[in-house]
């Protein structure tokens, strides 16, 4: 049980657990069974195969859909993720791949849009204050908080997006395939920025299909195949080890292939003697 519900969630606490969720859309079992644990200060990489149940777990978190069955702990408390308002009051901030940024306003628009500080009287510069410390604590490189979406780059979007999600003080943050479509320097900005959000004591939820940013970044790969938990590895785990649990099968094309680049990387990386 938590003392104060709104305080700092100490490093290490169980923020999140799940315990046997199932989800079925008539006849599909989309989820059999889950369980997840997600503590203060930690990164969860979600992974799995196409159509694994990793969009529809994360849903359930965000309140989009309510699970068939059961239980769902945050912070301790039994609670119901009703609609996607309850996931954010609890604490639960969730960032979907597309963004939902508006092209054409400023990134303090952005961050504050349907939460200006004063709704009567905008108090621009106390939010662009606000939009700039946020900023600035995750280390984005964002040049002027006066520029349109439009023109930035898709490592920097992100940075908006979370420093959106961050506004309302969130103790899990769930970011949905947050380095997809994104290049070399993009993505490691943007797995810079998910260390400073852990940095500040959030658990953090990442669905990734990209097993090295995975490993770089994550302190926990929770494996779903098939809608069902596959295995829960820590990011040294071998790459065959990862696809036998993603594909289900220890020997295939994919796992040799990932064996032998990982052999080669192993070769160059070695020091000359
Ligand atoms: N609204 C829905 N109605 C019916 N079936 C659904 C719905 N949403 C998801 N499913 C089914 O649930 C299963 C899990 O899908 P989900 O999108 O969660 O997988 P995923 O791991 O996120 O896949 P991907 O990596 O392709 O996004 C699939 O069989 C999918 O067809």
């Amino acid at each position: 049980m938590v003392d104060n519900p709104d305080g700092p969630v100490p490093t290490g606490e169980l923020v999140l657990s799940l315990r046997g969720i199932s989800k079925n859309f008539g006849a599909v079992s989309a989820l059999t069974d889950i369980d997840l644990d997600v503590h203060a200060g930690e990164v969860v990489a979600l992974v799995g195969d196409n159509g694994a149940g990793k969009s529809t777990l994360v849903k359930i978190l965000a309140g989009v859909h309510q699970p068939s069955s059961g239980t769902i702990s945050f912070r301790g408390k039994q609670v119901a993720l009703a609609d996607p308002s309850a996931a954010l009051t609890l604490g639960i901030a969730t960032v979907f791949q597309d963004l939902a940024l508006c092209e054409n306003l400023d990134i303090v628009a952005n961050i504050f849009l349907g939460r200006e500080l004063n709704p009567l009287r905008l108090d621009e510069v106390a939010m662009e204050v606000r939009a700039w410390t946020l900023l600035n604590e995750l280390s984005a490189r964002i040049p002027s908080v006066r520029v349109v979406v439009a023109s930035l780059s898709g490592g920097q979007r992100q940075a908006v997006a979370i420093a959106r999600s961050l506004l309302l003080e969130p103790k899990l943050i769930l970011l949905d395939e947050p380095t997809a479509a994104l290049g070399v320097a993009q993505t490691a900005e943007v797995l810079n920025l998910i260390e400073r959000v852990r940095d500040r004591g959030l658990g953090v939820v990442i669905i990734s299909h990209n097993m090295e940013d995975v490993r770089a970044v994550a302190d926990r790969i929770v494996v779903l195949r098939l809608g069902r938990n596959n295995g829960i590895f820590t990011p040294d785990a071998s790459n065959q080890e990862l696809v036998s649990a993603i594909t289900g099968a220890s020997n295939n094309s994919v796992s040799r292939r990932a064996e032998r680049r990982q052999a080669q990387q192993d070769q160059i990386q070695e020091p000359r003697p």
